[in-house]
């Protein structure tokens, strides 16, 4: 049976997805390994997550999955690799698989998912030329529009927390163009995980079929705040400070337009999801969280009705 893959926002009702994995996650990281800011400091701290915590919390997250019946995949595990955040390493828009050029530490992630591609039209799977940079994370999907992060600093080579680039936003211009391609410019550090917005989806997503949860300041140029604000209308806009943005607020998952998977910790965001109708499927995510990725990074959505 071939997958007939079908996304087109981030929120209608969930059929099918890859869910990343932390088996075999590998030894602590050092230093120099490390590709982001908030694992950077854990590792510095003595408190890296360990993979019998992780695996028990994707395992809960499983859990709400089988609970909505959604077809679920996992990557074959790789020894001693970190395949938690399976949202980066391609998406799907529309019918089309799009592999995505990833940071070169994570470029084994993709392989891991081939026996899934090859239940996929190889007609409908894209390539994206090399000098491209761009990762799950930072494309979002909203009916006619996409939304991409970027960073347009000119030191963006600098960045190993910058990781679209705006080759990577002309490239989904050139492929889909009956689609609104709109770019953000996103903050980013090296140093300091509360300045810095890894991907779109960590200072921004929507919820429900008109909502959506936003960090003001993930974003370099308030026009491009603006610009969602004008989209969604302020008062459907949960804003969220500081703190919860690195504790990753923005970056719950939805299985439908009015069901949420999202952190028990995260009392402010699930008191104003419920108050909005939402059903909140709350589960512990806080040790992966230390690796500055969460619900929404640990997925790759392949079918939403
Ligand atoms: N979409 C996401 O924000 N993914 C999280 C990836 C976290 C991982 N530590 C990384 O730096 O690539």
């Amino acid at each position: 049976m071939m997958l007939k893959l079908n996304v087109n926002d981030e929120t209608s009702r969930l059929r099918a997805v890859v869910l990343g994995t932390a088996q075999s996650n590998g030894p602590t990281p050092t230093i120099e390994e490390a590709y982001d800011p908030k694992s950077l400091e854990h590792i510095i701290a003595g408190t890296y997550p360990l993979e019998i915590d992780m695996v028990a919390e994707m395992e809960g997250f499983h859990n709400v999955f089988k609970k909505y019946n959604v077809e679920v995949f996992r990557p074959e595990v790789i020894k001693d690799y970190n395949q938690i955040f399976t949202r980066d390493i391609g998406f799907v828009i529309d019918d089309k698989f799009v592999k995505a050029n990833i940071l070169p530490d994570r470029d084994r992630e993709l392989p891991a998912i081939d026996y899934v591609l090859q239940q996929i039209n190889p007609h409908n799977i894209i390539s994206a030329p090399v000098n491209v940079h761009i990762e799950g994370g930072d494309v979002m999907l909203w009916n006619d529009h996409v939304f991409i992060g970027t960073y347009k600093g000119s030191d963006y080579k600098d960045y190993i927390t910058a990781r679209t680039n705006m080759e990577g936003v002309e490239f989904i211009k050139e492929m889909f163009p009956n689609k609104i391609v709109k770019e953000f410019d996103l903050v980013k550090s090296k140093i300091e995980p509360r300045d810095n917005a890894l991907h779109l989806d960590c200072c921004f997503q929507p919820v429900g079929s008109s909502k959506g949860i936003i960090y003001k300041s993930g974003f370099r140029e308030e026009s491009d705040y603006m610009y969602l604000v004008k989209l969604f209308g302020k008062e459907n806009l949960f804003h969220i400070e500081r703190e919860e943005m690195y504790n990753m607020n923005s970056n719950i998952f939805s299985i439908d337009t009015n069901v949420v998977v999202s952190e028990r910790s995260f009392k402010r965001l699930n008191n104003w999801l419920r108050s909005n109708d939402f059903v909140v499927e709350e589960i512990s995510y806080k040790e992966i969280a230390k690796q500055e990725g969460l619900l929404r990074c640990s997925t790759l959505p392949l079918i939403r009705d």
